[in-house]
């Protein structure tokens, strides 16, 4: 694997309290890398860092085989971080936009490039005579990231950008999110609550509990709300009535949010056969199947309810299967690829 960012026994600390312990991490370049956890999980803490915002209390980062302290100017800014409140200069949008080019000395058809910066987060060329006070939250997110697609980066790194938006300007943003990939090979990190957004952009995941990087590669998360049933287990209710019940925490009395579902211990069957004896399934839909890096098997997406769930098969089980997208399906759990966060 080529490691974008290789991250050594680095922690972080702010007045005593260690908020991120991270042994060993590779980051791999060229994909899609979402991030996941709960709130104060350490997301924001580990993008001030590798956006080299700020410097870890300990350990080492290196960027391309490079150690991050050694980093020379050129080669810190080919990485560019939307933080999680983008704050704008109080000046017009044409002004916010072209900021980043100005300050690298870029003048050239600046006009021709701001504009081209807005169609890409789905603004039109009006906008850029408008103040910073005359935008919506969604607007300003939108502007801030074609303040950062302007300078065409070779590592982009989002934190939550679609925590104030609404459906249309998510889909907008997912959207300028695969243009930078396609167009520039960006690599992008995202850190998003929205499991469903960042399962259609993302093709690596990371998830982070209390500062640790509890996994890494395909991975399921499933939020809340989940109820336990009084008999050791916890039950959730999709959208369409259908119901999932898995064996709860080893400690009964931790307070859960997250389940945490490993794609290479769920089953699937083709539905209409018998789902394995005394066991209920969850019903879905395949929707696409896909190689991994540097893995035997693939991953196969089933969409559940508007859920979607991966599943990691053998290459030969898919297609003697004849699991192809449009298959439905049934989803089975097993115990020992659940934990809890
Ligand atoms: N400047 C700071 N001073 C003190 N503590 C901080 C500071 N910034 C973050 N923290 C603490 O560090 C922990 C990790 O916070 P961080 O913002 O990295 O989490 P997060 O996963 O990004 O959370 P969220 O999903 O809510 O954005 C939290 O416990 C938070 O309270």
């Amino acid at each position: 694997m080529s490691a974008l960012y290789r991250l050594q026994n680095v922690r972080q600390s702010y007045d005593g309290r260690t908020v991120l312990a991270i042994d060993d991490l590779e980051l791999p370049e060229n994909g899609i890398i979402g991030f996941f956890g709960p709130n104060g999980s350490g997301k924001s803490t580990l993008f001030s860092l590798l956006s080299l915002v700020s410097r870890p209390c300990s350990g080492k980062i290196l960027f391309r085989g490079l150690d991050t302290e050694k980093l020379q100017p050129e080669q810190r800014r080919c990485i560019t971080i939307l933080p999680q409140e983008p704050y704008l200069l109080k000046r017009t949008v044409f002004d916010n936009v072209a900021y980043g080019l100005k300050i690298r000395d870029i003048r050239d058809g600046l006009e021709k490039k701001v504009h081209e910066a807005l169609s890409w987060v789905g603004l039109p060329a009006s906008f850029a005579g408008r103040k910073w006070y005359q935008l919506s939250g969604g607007e300003v997110q939108r502007v801030a990231l074609a303040g950062r697609l302007i300078l065409r980066p070779e590592v982009l790194i989002l934190d939550e950008p679609t925590a104030s938006v609404d459906i249309g300007s998510a889909q907008r943003i997912r959207e300028a999110v695969f243009l930078a990939r396609k167009q520039w090979q960006t690599t992008l990190l995202i850190a998003s609550h929205d499991q469903g957004w960042l399962d259609q952009v993302s093709n690596y995941r990371v998830g982070l509990f209390q500062g640790r990087v509890v996994n890494h590669g395909a991975v399921n998360f499933l939020f809340g709300p989940w109820q336990e049933n009084g008999a050791d287990q916890m039950v959730k209710k999709f959208p369409d009535g259908q119901i999932l019940v898995l064996p709860g925490p080893a400690d009964k009395n931790r307070n859960v949010s997250v389940a945490m579902l490993d794609p290479a211990k769920i089953s699937i069957c083709c539905s209409g056969m018998n789902s394995p004896a005394g066991k209920l399934g969850l019903s879905g839909m395949v929707s696409t199947v896909r190689r991994q890096r540097h893995r035997e098997e693939l991953l196969v997406d089933v969409m559940v309810s508007g859920f979607l769930f991966q599943v990691c098969l053998p290459a030969h089980d898919v297609k003697t299967r004849q699991l192809w997208p449009g298959t439905a399906v049934m989803l089975d759990f097993s115990p020992d690829g659940v934990r809890w966060l």
